[in-house]
């Protein structure tokens, strides 16, 4: 199976090309495990598979390095539009990409080489009641500023879906031990009945965000697209921040936009293929 490897701002992936490479019949999940593996595979924090689509110029699918499917995802967004413009799979500088998280429209911007520097993406519009989440209790309700309990620490918590799920805790400052010792506590709280992202911050200022992450399915990741959009949102709504920012993740940072007008939100930032192989690990059926 030929694959290329590709990250945004170091969350990085093992990208495979599925107007080519036919997995028909595969067991993703397992699959997704096997290749992210970083000691018996080729590592990464998951799998996304580039397909062709339907409804749009390109389908998405992302699994997580534990073999969970997710939705949505920022960083593998900027990839696939990397990927797809600069290996002649479209020549057009705005696509389509279809996601379970719904449709997304990166536009590509050039570097002088010519390829593919930097993305920007309409990810479309935040959602907050619990049921979009989701997350339980009335359905219609938000969880805004919330306190949240984890192992007898109170936090403060609003829960934002881009598509995947995010509940975005607010610190005084963020401490990577808090990330590694109440993320997978909140990834798996009961009030989350499909999981969530966690994402730590601290607000610097009204145009900066201090920002780490534990994602759901594949544990502390050094940047999260979907959750650096949902934390800019989160601080917007909180009143300390405006709706553009500039948010710094452990691997770079993202500049995001919650566009006033029509709701949506953008996020601008870099995408970097590294290599490209052919993986020659067994490959699981179903
Ligand atoms: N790294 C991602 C999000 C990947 C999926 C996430 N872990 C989930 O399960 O929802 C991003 O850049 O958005």
């Amino acid at each position: 199976m030929k694959f290329t490897k590709l990250h945004g701002l170091g969350n990085d992936y093992v990208y495979v090309n599925c107007f080519e490479e036919d997995l028909t019949g595969v067991d993703l999940p397992e699959l997704a495990r096997r290749v992210s593996d970083r000691h018996f595979g080729i590592g990464g924090d998951g799998l996304i598979l580039i397909l062709p689509s339907e409804r749009a110029d390109f389908r998405m699918r992302v699994f997580n390095n534990d073999g969970s499917e997710a939705k949505n995802c920022g960083n593998g967004l900027r990839c696939v539009s990397k990927y797809v413009y600069d290996h002649g799979l479209t020549e057009k500088a705005t696509f389509t990409v279809e996601t379970l998280g719904g449709m997304m429209t990166p536009v590509v911007s050039l570097g002088e080489d010519g390829k593919v520097e930097q993305v920007t993406i309409d990810m479309g519009e935040p959602r907050f009641e619990r049921a979009a989440i989701p997350m339980a209790g009335i359905p219609d309700e938000q969880a805004r500023e919330q306190t949240i309990e984890v192992d007898g620490e109170v936090f403060t918590m609003t829960a934002v879906s881009m598509g995947n799920p995010h509940a975005i805790i607010f610190v005084d400052e963020v401490r990577d031990e808090d990330v590694t010792t109440y993320g997978p506590k909140i990834e798996f709280h009961q009030w989350f009945p499909e999981r969530t992202n966690v994402e730590f911050i601290q607000i610097l200022n009204r145009k900066e965000i201090h920002f780490r992450v534990w994602e759901r399915g594949s544990g502390v990741t050094l940047a999260c697209g979907t959750g650096a959009c949902a934390a800019a949102v989160a601080a917007s709504l909180s009143g300390k921040t405006d709706r553009e920012v500039t948010v710094h993740l452990a691997g770079g940072d993202l500049m995001i936009n919650w566009r006033e007008s029509d709701n949506r939100v953008f996020m601008t930032g870099p995408a970097t293929e590294i290599f490209s192989g052919v993986y020659q690990g067994e490959i699981p059926y179903k």
